[in-house]
């Protein structure tokens, strides 16, 4: 049993690095930033436009920004900012997030000082409004493809900028249909005739008035799902003049003469690295997705604890929802995942965070580390996001379903977070290459898959790279005695090694199937890869769920408080079997589990319920969320319409 555990103190330990930034922003940011349910699109585009420049400074969203230029060069830092504007109000995030964080951050990333001395002062002052314009009609995964083409012209000085055809339009880009006055604006480079692939240029889209530059066509995406306050609109180019000197060429230069140079001779690599360097954005989707998802958890725990159905034989009173089984069933599992997200997105902002501010050589091989795992956790923290929300919805009943009460609104603005930022599903995929090729060299290239001579070995070493507590996990999972069947299913040495090891099989049978396609389909990498795209998405998950958890163990580690420490124990155990519960099957079928330790996993779940059941509400509670920002009507209604039912049937009982 575990007694007096402050929610304070798990606060402290939930806020972790950037407390000071997330108590800021509670502290500044009031009732007049917070979503209104229910408010018509066009209200919602004036409230979130003109609330993006009320933005107080030092609430750091827009942090990330070189000192030089008035930022404070914390990207770690904005991008908690940013998950904590997401429990205010999700289009406002969104909206401050295409402005700093790709607007700004690809021409912090991708742009030169004088694009950096023009611009970022009025960006950041969010007096430039501008787009992050790299998706087209045609093309959204697949972004090398992209159709749109900006040729130079060295008789002019100057590249014009064309869309060929309808598909290669830039669609639902924020920013584009009202705000945006600039655009980066990314397109096949062409000189001399030759092409170079994708590459970016400042493109002005609208004029002083706010009407459309010459050779520009903006359309408005219309109504969506949600995200109201957020213009996404299209943006088709009629050979567009664009100055030589508005390209970003960090990475890529073309000189007077029409010549191109760069630092990285491959057109794939240097897109790859293009794009590894905005990497921020697809950390602060998966970031922002939680911050919704621990919303929608402490209106529904609150809720549950409030409302009553149906009693007890021999009780007066009802019973409250969270006394029932099935309740905790719900709540609880998804609760023990939001708090195992909060280490993992920590731990992931802070390798961000020392990636892009370092000033030595760049180091590969925690680029990729860093890509991979901003990519893996972006797609479970949205996907967690989405079926999380509905659980609460449904576990408050009719009420959930009401604007008022914030979760359709929370529904409808996260919905879209499984897509932008990189589809879920492809997202997973580049995590599991990461994993297969042991960063390529083992494959010959990304595309060979078919000429893979991998080594057993190699395996064993990408699955137990770097984590933050990689000691304290080598300690724990190598006191794990004898059989499994002699260990406790709480043994927490147990649970890590379960994770590494589901991983590690399915690491292993993925290459094994992989080499077994290459000896009948030589010529077809494509089909070998296809054909066991499904064990491959297994893969990752399988990746993520174990880096997750060895972040939890971490996370643990580092508490202090021994109440909030037992509490964060029992979570995590939670968090563990759950996740061991969810993929049974897979534990049966490969002989990891019993039958019986199968079902003892079940028992000790319900076990683990009952224990966290006294701690619901602290655990909400510890996430801090002002009540002004949660905005929901039956977290102030409903108490006070129990006690009014409560003293009803006192008086009816007494008269
Ligand atoms: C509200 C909103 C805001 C946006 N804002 C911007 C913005 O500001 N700037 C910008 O540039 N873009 C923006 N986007 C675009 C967004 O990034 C793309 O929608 C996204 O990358 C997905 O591309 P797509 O829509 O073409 O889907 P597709 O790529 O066509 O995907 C459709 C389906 O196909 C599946 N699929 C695709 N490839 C594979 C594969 N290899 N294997 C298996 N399955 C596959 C996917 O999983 C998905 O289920 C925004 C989108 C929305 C909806």
């Amino acid at each position: 049993m575990i007694n007096g555990v402050d929610a304070a103190a798990l606060t402290a330990v939930l806020d972790g690095r950037w407390a000071h930034i997330r108590q800021t922003v509670r502290d500044e940011l009031g009732a007049e930033f917070v979503t209104v349910p229910g408010e018509s699109g066009a209200d919602a585009r004036e409230r979130v436009t003109r609330l993006i420049r009320e933005l107080p400074t030092d609430v750091g969203v827009a942090s990330a920004f070189p000192v030089a230029y008035g930022g404070s060069a914390d990207p770690g830092g904005s991008t908690v900012a940013a998950e904590m504007l997401g429990q205010v109000d999700l289009s406002l995030m969104v909206k401050a997030g295409v402005q700093w964080g790709l607007f700004g951050g690809a021409v912090v990333a991708l742009g030169t000082k004088h694009h950096h001395d023009r611009y970022l002062r009025d960006i950041i002052s969010a007096d430039l409004m501008g787009c992050f314009a790299m998706t087209e009609t045609g093309h959204g995964s697949d972004v090398q493809q992209l159709r749109t083409t900006c040729t130079y012209d060295p008789s002019s000085g100057n590249f014009v900028l064309h869309t060929p055809h309808e598909a290669a339009r830039k669609d639902y880009i924020g920013n584009a249909a009202k705000d945006g006055r600039m655009a980066v604006v990314f397109a096949q480079l062409i000189t001399g005739g030759e092409r170079y692939g994708v590459h970016a240029w400042m493109v002005p889209i609208r004029d002083e008035d706010g009407n459309p530059m010459p050779g520009i066509t903006i359309g408005d995406d219309g109504p969506k799902a949600g995200l109201l306050g957020v213009d996404n609109g299209r943006l088709s180019f009629d050979h567009v003049t664009v100055p030589r000197d508005m390209l970003l060429d960090r990475y890529g230069q073309v000189a007077a003469d029409g010549t191109y140079t760069s630092g990285i001779a491959n057109d794939t690599r240097r897109f790859f690295t293009m794009l590894g360097t905005l990497v921020r954005g697809r950390v602060t989707v998966g970031a922002a997705a939680s911050a919704a998802t621990r919303n929608a958890l402490t209106i529904a725990v609150r809720y549950g604890d409030a409302r009553r159905q149906f009693t007890r034989p021999g009780d007066d009173r009802e019973v409250v929802l969270n006394d029932y089984l099935a309740h905790q069933r719900k709540l609880l599992p998804a609760l023990a995942r939001t708090y195992a997200y909060v280490f993992a997105q920590e731990e992931l902002a802070v390798t961000m965070g020392e990636v892009q501010t370092s000033t030595g050589p760049v180091d590969e091989h925690r680029q990729r580390e860093l890509e991979s795992r901003a990519a893996g956790l972006k797609a479970v923290q949205t996907w967690h996001a989405t079926s999380t929300i509905q659980m609460c919805r449904q576990a408050c009943g009719g009420a959930g379903y009401l604007a008022e009460n914030r979760l359709p609104g929370l529904k409808a603005d996260t919905d879209v977070f499984t897509t932008f930022e990189g589809d879920n599903t492809v997202l997973l995929q580049l995590v599991a290459k990461g994993l297969l090729t042991g960063y390529r060299d083992a494959f010959g290239s990304l595309d060979g898959w078919g000429r893979a001579t991998f080594v057993a070995e190699q395996v064993r070493e990408m699955v137990l790279e770097r984590t933050a507590a990689r000691s304290l996990i080598q300690r724990l999972v190598s006191a794990v005695p004898g059989r499994d069947e002699e260990v406790a299913v709480t043994d927490r040495g147990w649970h890590l090694s379960v994770f590494e090891d589901r991983e590690k099989h399915l690491l292993e049978s993925v290459i094994r199937r992989l080499r077994k396609g290459a000896a009948t389909k030589k010529d077809r990498p494509f089909d070998i890869f296809n054909d066991v795209q499904d064990h491959v998405l297994s893969t990752a998950t399988a990746h993520i769920d174990r880096i997750t958890l060895e972040a939890f163990v971490a996370g643990i580690d580092r508490t202090t408080d021994p109440a909030a420490r037992a509490l964060l124990a029992k979570l995590c155990d939670l968090y563990a079997l759950t996740t061991i519960e969810k993929d049974k099957a897979w534990f049966l079928e490969h002989g990891r589990l019993t039958p019986a330790r199968s079902k003892a996993i079940t028992a000790v779940v319900n076990d683990l319920l009952r224990e966290l059941r006294p701690h619901m509400r602290t655990l909400v509670d510890a996430f801090a969320i002002p009540d002004e920002w949660l905005n929901a009507a039956i977290l102030r209604e409903e108490p006070a319409r129990q006690d009014t039912m409560a003293k009803e049937d006192d008086a009816i009982r007494q008269s």
